[in-house]
């Protein structure tokens, strides 16, 4: 027979309906239109190859000296863009795995499943006499057509898309798809062919192959570490005592005593399964064309796929709006983020739905431990993961003028707002309260640190301390236990009321000095000394915290250093009880402290300097708002 010659362009395709989709590539049924024949053409993007592009090319071009009946070979292949066509006969219909999927999902009847089989063995034999190795034996890559015709796909594209061409060098590679790859997965010798075939008995069985709902390294490794696959005595009662053996055979761990393809032909159960074409043809009675059958099956899948994202997606949406709500300006409600923070779940699906299913175990309620091969990958604290955002700066609004934060001209540290965001228990605690900051006015402009777990840090060398302390699992199961101690703690409630009683007593100051809501008024610089009073109360309050956690973290050791070298005074005028502590920290802790407490000064210095600024600025404001006032009222009483 005279052999047609294929062309090599695209142009002399004409691309119809996709007909499949594999990990690298696309198929779909087109018509060439020279030789004005149906074919099919599988796309690959050789973007997403490890090969270099001779080895691909090379690997395609061997695909087209296979000279079998039951081996899709191909007609040509080229280079479009960053594609590989590879132009191979339409099998109409369409793959076994496909077939299953929309008419079988429990698996193939018997006699169907030998036919295949068998027709599926004489092409792995004739590739293995020619000294090949499929690799990707599987329904997937068993196809059928109207004619009867069973062949075995992917031969070639598959191992040049995973490796770079070079089938010695493949040898040593990881190849193919989990489900259906042997044991001894590295060393690559013909065995590995017959236990995919085996387990692709199976899979035409039941519908799916051992461990399929499992991911691809789950797979692997059970693969490696569990009993060979094999049927169900229950379940499977049904199948023949022959086509056990040949599953049991091909499913040997040890590749040496898997039999050759030769020797599996020659069982008499294949033996006495004789080609027969109107079984495969019935697989396909009253089924669709093969495009509307993937269509359908496309559908189907993100449908299910959409489903499960969902529910992820909406839990994402809500933080993010949370996020750009709570972060992205200074005016925004601290309640409604709390209490929409409180309906935000736990349960971060994103992380979790990528491990391993039964590496996920917990210790204890509150830690899951993620492993990946009995390596620890993560630990989460459940119900205490805290989001770090940058914190976007908008303008702030002081009085009737935007002050835009360039205009300080300051060279201050990004501020964060470490914000627990997660669920109801960390919705209680404590965060910055930007709600105060947000008029900017001066009686609560410095109010930030209204709680032992407010966290404002910085970024840089400063902020690095305190951040480390924040990532640290104690650090956080510390504050939480604090959060409860200070509750009922009356020196806790001492300070909180010191400090409200502080913004009461600023509150009641002269209204004149204070910027009213119009912010016409003027603060004159000597506001600033209660503001610097409530932050040294702030800080000692801080301090009385660190205190707190240092002796948590070493409850044996009496720490004696007086914490309060700020000499921070409470209402009373006595030094906070931190200075009291019998605390005798070791050399290390003191270190810390020193550290600590360079740091709280940098902050409380940093915060004055701004709301210093903060308020020169308004000042001016104010300034030019009366003077155009001034013009106002002048022009309109000319007027008159
Ligand atoms: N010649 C063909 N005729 C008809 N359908 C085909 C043909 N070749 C492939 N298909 C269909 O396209 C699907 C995808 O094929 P492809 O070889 O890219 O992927 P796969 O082998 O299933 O997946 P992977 O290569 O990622 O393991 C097949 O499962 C089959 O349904």
């Amino acid at each position: 027979m005279e052999k047609k010659l294929f062309p090599t362009q695209a142009s002399d395709y004409d691309l119809l309906e996709e007909i499949g989709r594999g990990a690298f590539a696309v198929v779909y049924r087109a018509i060439c239109k020279p030789l004005n024949q149906t074919v099919a053409v599988k796309c690959l993007d050789l973007d997403s190859c490890n090969s270099n592009l001779t080895n691909v090319y090379a690997e395609a071009q061997l695909m087209s000296l296979v000279d079998h009946p039951n081996i899709i070979k191909s007609y040509c292949s080229f280079i479009v863009d960053h594609f590989l066509w590879v132009v191979m006969p339409y099998m109409d219909g369409g793959s076994c795995l496909h077939i299953m999927k929309i008419r079988y999902p429990e698996g193939l009847p018997e006699p169907m499943i030998a036919v295949i089989l068998k027709e599926t063995l004489k092409g792995l034999d004739y590739l293995h006499r020619q000294q090949q190795i499929h690799r990707d034996v599987k329904a997937g890559n068993i196809l059928i057509d109207t004619s009867g015709a069973v062949k075995l796909g992917d031969f070639g594209t598959s191992a040049c898309m995973f490796n770079r061409g070079d089938r010695e060098r493949c040898r040593k590679t990881v190849t193919g798809s989990p489900c259906w790859m042997a044991p001894e997965m590295l060393e690559e010798r013909y065995g590995a062919d017959i236990w995919s075939f085996g387990i692709t008995a199976l899979e035409l069985a039941h519908g799916h192959a051992p461990f399929s709902k499992f991911p691809p390294q789950k797979v692997l490794l059970m693969t490696l570490t569990s009993a060979a696959p094999c049927l169900n005595p229950d379940k499977d009662k049904n199948f023949s005592k022959g086509f056990k053996d040949v599953v049991n055979l091909c499913l040997n761990k040890e590749p040496s005593k898997r039999p050759t393809t030769e020797k599996l032909l020659k069982l008499s159960y294949f033996k006495q399964t004789k080609f027969n074409s109107t079984l495969v043809q019935k697989l396909l009675n009253g089924l669709g064309p093969l495009w509307e059958r993937e269509k359908i099956l496309r559908d189907k899948d993100a449908a299910l796929l959409a489903s499960k994202k969902s529910a992820f997606l909406q839990e994402e949406e809500k933080s993010r709006n949370e996020y750009k709500r709570g972060v992205s300006c200074w005016n925004f409600d601290i309640e409604s983020l709390k209490d929409e923070a409180a309906t935000i779940h736990d349960d971060d699906t994103s992380v979790v739905s990528e491990i391993d299913p039964v590496s996920v175990n917990a210790p204890n309620q509150d830690e899951v431990v993620l492993r990946e091969g009995g390596e620890v990958r993560q630990r989460l604290i459940l119900n205490k993961i805290y989001f770090r955002k940058p914190f976007e700066r908008e303008p702030q609004q002081f009085g009737r003028f935007g002050v835009f934060d360039g205009d300080l001209e300051l060279e201050s540290p990004g501020w964060h707002v470490v914000r627990p965001v997660k669920n109801s228990e960390d919705a209680r605690l404590p965060t910055i309260d930007e709600d105060k900051g947000r008029t900017g006015s001066t009686e609560k402009g410095l109010d930030n640190f209204d709680s032992p777990t407010s966290s404002l840090i910085m970024d840089g060398p400063a902020g690095d301390h305190l951040k480390r302390y924040e990532d640290d699992k104690e650090y956080k199961r510390t504050i939480l236990s604090l959060e409860q101690k200070y509750k009922d703690n009356p020196l806790s409630s001492r300070y909180d009321s010191a400090v409200q009683s502080r913004d009461a007593e600023l509150r009641e100051m002269d209204p004149g000095l204070l910027p009213s809501k119009s912010g016409v008024s003027c603060a004159p610089a000597s506001n600033l000394a209660p503001q610097l009073k409530t932050l040294l109360l702030q800080t000692a309050k801080q301090y009385e915290v660190l205190a707190d956690l240092l002796r948590i973290a070493s409850p044996g050791e009496a720490m004696s250093m007086p914490l309060c070298t700020m000499h921070s005074e409470g209402p009373s005028g006595q030094c906070s009880e931190v200075s009291n502590l019998a605390l005798e920290p070791d050399l290390n802790t003191r270190h810390q402290i020193h550290e600590l407490q360079i740091k709280i000064a940098s902050l409380t210095h940093e915060l004055t300097f701004v709301k210093q600024r903060n308020m020169q600025l308004e000042r001016q404001l104010n300034a030019l708002y009366n003077k155009q006032e001034e013009e106002r009222i002048k022009q309109e009483a000319e007027k008159y």
